[in-house]
């Protein structure tokens, strides 16, 4: 087997970078967007579904799986990739982020995080240790260091102690993690909104030599500018020839402008979310499928796009079926959502391949600027 996990530059246009990761279960063009899998399914979408749309490796969640259906059942059940019948890369979160955002009684301490899940209340304790190998149970093919992420705005000493707290737990994870090739771990940069705690983080993370390096930290309430301005901070100080993670972002024009400043995948629900409450992404801009206007639209969303839902259904059955709560109404527009990202990806990998990223960005975004049509 050539390299187990090789993360190929392909081209670059300004900070922009055009790439590949090749691993045993697939290939992942980068700049990619994942689309976010929490409890083993992209809600509402068969993995034919996504995998149709382009997809190429979708994101999962220890902290979801481990408490629903459980990690040694999914084991049990030949792994998340046998489980869900997704037999391509999947790369998993590390469970911190969403514990410190979904379950009660937390409590986060030097070993670990403690937690009551938001199920059935049980108590759980989770270890850099336990995080590992609750994604090697999983079969995840790139595993996500356990990490504290503060919300914004914060103190500094507040937001120091959670980046050298997740520093420590990086060096505990990798040990955990051991080599397992085929496999990849990253580390997640923090470090808040404050550009000396992400220097010391990336380059502490950048000496322990990983196969890759999610910044992570952002999209927790700060202004865009502020996160953009971390990632112009940031990117430099990770070594170019790993794959960089933005965790949790974002919208499309997020993704345009993190691209140009260095970044090569992205996981966000914002497709999948905004679907289900009848937000439409297309290329020309944001339709709200709630609103009556569209009662009476025969037009589909996108007569040109490849993807059915956006080229074979009217504004009018799409109106009706949001308005109606059908289940299929949030499957046709996840489904839409979910394209439109994965050719927003495949547009921005042609644009850096050809030297033009800056000015297809500006013609993506002047295209949105209709606003709600
Ligand atoms: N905005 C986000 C989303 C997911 C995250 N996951 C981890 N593990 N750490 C973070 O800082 C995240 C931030």
């Amino acid at each position: 087997m050539s390299e187990p996990f090789r993360f190929q530059l392909q081209a670059k246009d300004g900070a922009a970078r055009l790439g590949a990761i090749t691993m045993p279960r697939g290939t992942i063009r980068t700049p990619a967007f994942m689309p976010v899998g929490t409890a083993a399914t992209v809600k509402t979408l068969t993995m034919d579904q996504v995998r149709g749309t382009g997809a190429d490796i979708i994101l999962g969640n220890t902290y979801h799986l481990m408490l629903r259906p459980g990690a040694e059942r999914v084991a049990r059940l030949g792994g998340l990739h046998e489980f869900a019948r997704w037999p391509h890369p999947i790369l998993t979160d590390s469970g911190g982020f969403q514990v410190m955002s979904l379950a009660t009684l937390r409590k986060l301490d030097e070993k670990g995080v403690t937690f009551r899940s938001h199920i059935d209340g049980a108590k759980y304790e989770m270890s850099p240790e336990r995080s590992i190998e609750i994604q090697g149970l999983l079969d995840s093919d790139i595993q996500m260091q356990l990490d504290e992420c503060v919300a914004l705005p914060a103190a500094y000493a507040e937001v120091e102690r959670a980046m050298e707290l997740s520093l420590r737990w990086a060096e505990r994870c990798r040990i955990a993690f051991g080599d397992q090739p085929g496999r990849a771990m990253f580390g997640i940069v923090q470090g808040g909104a404050e550009p000396a705690l992400r220097e010391r983080s990336a380059l502490v993370l950048k000496a322990m030599d990983l196969k890759g390096y999610a910044v992570g930290g952002l999209a927790v309430g700060e202004p865009q500018q502020v996160m953009l301005d971390m990632l112009e901070v940031t990117c430099p100080l990770l070594p170019a020839e790993k794959p960089r993670y933005l965790m949790g972002v974002g919208t499309p024009d997020d993704i345009l402008k993190s691209v140009a400043r260095g970044i090569d995948m992205f996981d966000c629900v914002m497709p999948t979310r905004a679907g289900r409450h009848g937000l439409a992404f297309t290329r020309r801009g944001r339709v709200n499928l709630r609103n009556a206007r569209h009662a009476d639209d025969h037009r589909p969303l996108d007569e040109e796009s490849d993807c059915p839902a956006a080229r074979d259904y009217s504004r009018a059955y799409l109106h009706h079926l949001i308005r109606a709560q059908e289940s299929l109404g949030a499957m046709l527009l996840s489904w839409n959502n979910i394209a439109y990202y994965q050719n927003l990806m495949q547009g921005i990998r042609d644009a850096i391949g050809s030297g033009t990223f800056v000015s297809h960005a500006e013609k993506i975004s002047a295209s949105w600027a209709q606003g709600d049509i």
